[in-house]
């Protein structure tokens, strides 16, 4: 969080604007961040209203929004820019499928590879969870579809969530299901927003949740009809804008920072236990099979 309020405050929004190509149109028109990234294919499509001060970044990676190595370093940096628009002072984080939030991190990064790529992709996941869940921004996720793991962990670092009231989405911290573990910095989101007790249940179980369990267990915070998500989260959005940024921006980082400190304070031991983890044979079975099961389910 500091790291961030540190940006916030030193880069001036002109430098943004030149160091990364954002084109301003007219007070009623959307901006279009345009990654330059070479390897990038604008997985991560995002809008900001310079008016209201609120973007929408829509996750647009098919098939199903998995979170690679790619994904992941395109999320980052779109976050970052916006982090240091001084004109942006909100976030609405959804998904441009209907029926699926993110289905978490990307399961083939995590199989078959070298401990270097491994690492590689280890520190992405870390560096979008600091800076999402230490953003200075007001963030609303608009989960229209399932969230498993790594998707649930997005939306648990939203400040508020909003999902489609449809049975058949899903949100939770899957896991245990495919013979991992999550990290300690997961299960502190969890913690932090359903408590100690639901979060231990869950993370043993792997278990998922349909969005009135969701809703009921406090994990997602309202339930709208599929159709209403994003103008709910706008309508949210403005209620929360209303508050002065400083004194919200303070209490969020009072409320979060001990939780981000946790993980800085060894992010280097995180990457090699989760390299040591993921290498074993054990594990790469467990998530083959998994895998396998994924694709044959049709
Ligand atoms: C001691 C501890 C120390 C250190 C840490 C150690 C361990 C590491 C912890 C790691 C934490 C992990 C977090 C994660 O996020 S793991 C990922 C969990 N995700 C899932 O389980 C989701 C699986 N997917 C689904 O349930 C469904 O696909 C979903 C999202 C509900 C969508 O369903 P549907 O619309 O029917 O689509 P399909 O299932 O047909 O999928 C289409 C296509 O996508 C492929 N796919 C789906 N999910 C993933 C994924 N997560 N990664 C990669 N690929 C995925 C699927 O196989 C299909 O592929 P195809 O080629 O057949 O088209």
């Amino acid at each position: 969080m500091a790291a961030l309020a540190v940006l916030r405050s030193s880069a001036p929004a002109r430098l943004l604007s030149g160091s990364f190509s954002v084109h301003r149109g007219g007070l009623a028109s959307w901006q279009h961040y345009q990654s330059r990234r070479p390897f990038s294919n604008n997985k991560i499509l995002v809008e900001l209203n310079e008016s209201t001060g609120v973007a929408v970044m829509k996750m647009k990676s098919p098939p199903v929004n998995s979170l690679s190595l790619d994904f992941l370093t395109e999320f980052s940096i779109s976050l970052e820019k916006l982090e240091i628009d001084r004109g942006c002072r909100g976030l609405i984080l959804t998904s441009a499928f209907p029926k699926i939030f993110s289905a978490g991190l990307d399961i083939t990064e995590m199989c078959g590879k070298s401990a270097e790529h491994y690492a590689a992709f280890w520190k992405a996941v870390q560096e979008m969870w600091l800076k999402l869940y230490g953003s200075n921004m007001v963030t609303i996720a608009a989960v229209n579809g399932s969230s498993p793991a790594g998707g649930c962990l997005m939306a648990m670092c939203c400040d508020y969530r909003i999902m489609a009231d449809n049975p058949k989405f899903a949100i939770g911290l899957n896991e245990t299901q495919l013979g991992i573990v999550a990290p300690f910095w997961f299960k502190d989101t969890m913690i932090n927003i359903v408590g100690n007790r639901v979060t231990e249940q869950s993370l043993q179980l792997g278990q998922m949740y349909s969005a009135p369990e969701a809703h009921k267990i406090g994990l997602v915070d309202l339930l709208v009809p599929e159709d209403k998500v994003q103008s709910t989260a706008a309508a949210v959005m403005t209620q929360w804008l209303s508050i002065p940024d400083h004194a919200r921006q303070l209490t969020k980082s009072m409320m979060r920072k001990p939780t981000i400190d946790r993980l800085v304070k060894q992010q280097e031991a995180d990457i090699n236990n989760f390299v040591s983890f993921i290498t074993r044979d054990s594990i790469q079975k467990s998530l083959q099979v998994y895998l396998d099961r994924l694709k044959q389910k049709k």
